[in-house]
């Protein structure tokens, strides 16, 4: 079988799937974190590999950027490859004063200016949320392994390049921790399809220090969030 973006066979993807924007993330977790792992999607170049952590089945596939690129693979995954839950292993932005670069913030819920989710809700405001119990499970996972993390709200963006001194004024007035491009789109279509999503990203840039992860150190500073997120797939069932 195939979708018009997947080109896999029904059970070649995990119930559950890691999802980077970035393909050669995918790669890089498939490769260096699971055992047995065949490549399963290349449709696209949008890489998706099955293999095992733990005895587990995991899947691992790029989403892409934006909302309209990750909402229609999740989209594809619930509906057509029976997936469950999505844990989206991104960066983000930030422009709060308490976090740093690397720093790790998992999205709780996600404000957007993108219209899509005001267009499926009849044009009033969605709350986009991330699934309680993973959410909660993901903390207690990375107080266990030591890892320091931040938890609240995202702004999802469909402008990268945006340097509106006004909104980053109202980023930090809310409190927004993370700045991405898809989250609200993934929790928004997992909500719709009753399945689960949760958003964990690494700091790669402070908008308002002007400072950002070099794309060398972008790779050792994800360790701890794909950690995370495989003893989460482990631990929650
Ligand atoms: O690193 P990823 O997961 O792609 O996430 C962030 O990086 C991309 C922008 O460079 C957007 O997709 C944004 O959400
Ligand atoms: O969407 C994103 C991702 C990383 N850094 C940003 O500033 N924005």
């Amino acid at each position: 079988m195939s979708t018009p973006h997947i080109d896999s066979q029904k059970n070649d993807f995990s119930d559950v799937v890691l999802m980077p924007g970035d393909p050669v993330r995918a790669k890089y977790i498939a490769k260096n974190y699971l055992s047995n792992c065949v490549q399963i999607n290349s449709t696209r170049l949008m890489l998706a590999y099955t293999g095992f952590y733990k005895n587990k089945k995991v899947s691992v596939m790029s989403h892409g950027i934006g909302i309209p690129s990750a909402s229609l693979y999740v989209r594809e995954l619930i509906l057509e490859y029976n997936v469950k839950k999505i844990v989206r292993i991104g960066t983000c932005g930030t422009v709060s004063n308490d976090i740093k670069l690397r720093d790790i913030v998992i999205s709780m819920g996600a404000s957007t200016d993108s219209k899509v989710n005001r267009i499926g809700f009849n044009n009033h405001d969605f709350a986009a949320i991330s699934d309680y119990n993973m959410l909660h499970a993901a903390v207690q996972i990375a107080k266990k392994m030591n890892i320091e993390v931040y938890v609240g709200n995202f702004f999802t963006t469909d402008s990268f390049y945006n340097d509106d001194k006004n909104m980053l004024d109202i980023l930090k007035k809310y409190n927004i921790l993370g700045i991405d491009m898809e989250t609200a789109g993934i929790y928004a279509v997992a909500s719709e399809l009753r399945a689960q999503a949760l958003s964990i990203c690494t700091v790669s840039d402070h908008i308002e220090k002007k400072e950002k992860v070099s794309s060398k150190d972008r790779e050792s500073s994800f360790e701890d969030m794909i950690n995370i997120a495989l003893e989460l797939i482990i631990l929650h069932k």
